[in-house]
């Protein structure tokens, strides 16, 4: 069984066919082998006439514990976790019901994030309605993507721009307040730089049953850092590298571009991960990208002879979810936070450059 395979359906058009990465391309999950591993999964599991394991795809009750049996065997996650204890609380007397005209639960999850990962569990476990909001357009294009492909969840679930709905409600706002007083009085500029989260996002007369949301949001990868507890992701974890370009690739090139700062790496193509270890007297950088980004190595190179020897960071590239990946980098070594955090960002443009522009 092939990535290429294609189904026909019953309309005679094709199926839209199965990703090559897709976990299940080569093989569909075993419903026997998990029905034997996970009692909560067998009532649902048939045996047809040819012997063969299956389950009754229009029971909601079925595909919902198909879809937690395969999140937690095949990907390790217990992320309707978060979904569950939620639906524990709409049910306790700690929140007061809240009748919706459609009687469905309607959820908000602020920075929902490219996976849009809880309004798509939400909608398929539990068959709630979501408005996911964020405020990256790279984030916000990959939700919409991924509810998109999701054809039988896309009814339920709405993604927002904080960013657009809030400037035009502030323009509403500015407006009324200009007609009343033309007087312009002193603005704040911290409330007007803050991004916003849910005032000017949801709309008037809008209702929620509850509102969600994965912190932390950083600013930019500096504050990331700041911590020097978390792994330096941030933003950069949302950066989201296209399909089309293999986490091998993205390894290579980001091996390549610390070699040519003579940096030296131990790079792990099992673990997808590079250690990389600063010398305590390292030659200038030398140059293989393009003359733009001379004075920035060059900067680094500086900052380079302050520092200290032994392994300083690790830089890891892995697929959160189909089509996006991630890659994170750990500061190993706390007294290099200045040089990893500028070595981080320069990668991070350097990738963006590789990827991101050959992808438009
Ligand atoms: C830690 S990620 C969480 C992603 C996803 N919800 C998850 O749990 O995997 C945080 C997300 O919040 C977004 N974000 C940051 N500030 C925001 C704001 N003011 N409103 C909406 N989203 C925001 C970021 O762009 C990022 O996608």
């Amino acid at each position: 069984m092939g990535g290429d395979r294609k189904r026909r359906r019953r309309d005679g058009s094709d199926a839209p066919a199965i990703h090559p990465r897709n976990r299940y391309a080569a093989a569909a999950p075993d419903f026997a082998a998990l029905a034997e591993l996970y009692p909560s999964f067998r009532p649902f599991v048939c045996i047809s006439g040819r012997g063969r394991a299956s389950i009754d795809f229009t029971d909601f009750a079925a595909t919902r514990e198909l879809t937690r049996v395969l999140l937690l065997h095949d990907h390790g996650v217990n992320w309707s976790n978060y979904i569950h204890w939620i639906e524990d609380l709409l049910a306790s007397d700690l929140i007061p019901p809240i009748s919706s005209s459609s009687g469905r639960v309607r959820g908000f999850d602020i920075g929902t994030g490219a996976n849009c990962i809880y309004p798509l569990l939400g909608a398929s476990l539990l068959g709630w309605s979501f408005v996911g909001s964020d405020v990256t357009d790279v984030a916000l294009e990959w939700a919409k993507k991924n509810v998109e492909s999701n054809p039988h969840l896309a009814e339920l679930i709405e993604i927002r721009n904080a960013n657009a709905m809030s400037s035009a409600s502030d323009c509403e706002a500015d407006g009324r307040e200009a007609a009343r007083d033309n007087t312009s009085g002193p603005v704040d500029d911290i409330a007007k730089s803050k991004q916003p989260i849910l005032v000017g996002v949801v709309k008037e007369s809008e209702i929620f049953d509850f509102c969600m949301c994965n912190p932390p949001f950083f600013e930019s990868i500096e504050e990331a850092g700041l911590n020097p507890r978390t792994s330096c992701g941030g933003t950069t974890e949302e950066m989201g590298l296209r399909r089309g370009y293999g986490a091998f690739q993205v390894l290579k090139s980001t091996e390549a571009f610390f070699l040519a700062s003579n940096l030296s790496c131990k790079t792990d193509s099992v673990s997808f991960s590079i250690n990389v270890t600063l010398s305590d007297n390292p030659n200038l950088p030398t140059m293989t990208y393009g003359d733009d980004s001379a004075s920035s190595l060059e900067d680094s190179s500086a900052k380079l002879e302050r520092v200290v020897k032994g392994e300083s960071f690790r830089i890891m590239v892995f697929e959160q979810i189909p089509g996006t990946l991630l890659i994170k980098g750990s500061l190993l070594n706390k007294a290099l936070s200045d040089t990893f955090l500028s070595l981080f960002s320069q990668l991070e443009e350097r990738l963006k450059m590789e990827f991101l522009n050959k992808a438009r």
